[in-house]
């Protein structure tokens, strides 16, 4: 099982992410966003987290520019598994493989906490490790965490299984830290190979750290 990790100028949460796919098993390789390819033998392809381009103007919508990103669509067309950590989630909705946006958080303020989430459906790759239902604690660290999508897009989204994860508090109701619409944390593409979150699994891997619950949403990768 081979991970590519993609690192634009700003981004921090490369490494992390690395440790937790190897920490699982997993072989990875860091591709820094110049790069025209990304390793053939990849199976997974994360966009990790941080501040690319600094989100100047919108986050994510500088790096949308960068040459990986024609890699990037390429793969994800041919049935490639993509993943989207926070700024990777932003990148992957500016980039428009995956619908919505995220918009700056309802209070204005950065939010940083562990939050628990919903698993809505795990009739794909990512959750399939999780039960329909489970609720999970989770980090999450944004400004711009604040899910958008028209009504008409919401419909779909649910008519097609479309929507991974929910804000919840620890018993499983719904909560709204940021004002996404329908509290919605995590997306996937119709074709369910692109995935997009803005909590972050890979921050939650020891239990002594706050929580291990991202052990099971990461490890749904490792087996297909
Ligand atoms: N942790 C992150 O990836 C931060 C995402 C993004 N830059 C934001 O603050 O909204």
């Amino acid at each position: 099982m081979k991970v590519s990790i993609l690192q634009f100028p700003g981004t921090n949460c490369e490494y992390d992410t690395q440790y937790a796919f190897e920490k699982l098993g997993a072989q990875t390789e860091i591709v820094w966003h110049k790069s025209e390819s990304i390793p053939a033998d990849t199976d997974l392809l994360v966009v990790a987290g941080g501040f690319s381009y600094g989100d100047y103007l919108r986050s994510g919508a500088i790096a949308k520019f960068s040459p990986v990103m024609q890699a990037v669509k390429e793969y994800a067309s041919k049935g490639g598994k993509v993943l989207g950590i926070c700024n990777g989630f932003q990148v992957l909705t500016e980039s428009r493989l995956l619908p919505g946006a995220l918009k700056r958080n309802e209070n204005l303020h950065f939010i940083s906490k562990h939050h628990h989430l919903k698993v809505e459906n795990n009739d794909n790759t990512f959750l399939k490790k999780l039960d329909n239902g489970d609720v999970v604690n989770i980090p999450i660290a944004h400004h711009d965490g604040n899910y958008y999508i028209n009504e008409d897009g919401l419909k779909e989204l649910e008519a097609n299984g479309q929507i991974l994860l929910r804000y919840t508090d620890a018993e499983g109701n719904i909560q709204n830290p940021n004002g996404s619409v329908a509290s919605i944390a995590g997306v996937c593409n119709k074709e369910k190979n692109v995935f997009g979150l803005m909590p972050h699994p890979e921050r939650a891997m020891e239990a002594v750290l706050g929580s291990d619950d991202g052990v099971k949403m990461l490890e749904g990768f490792l087996e297909s």
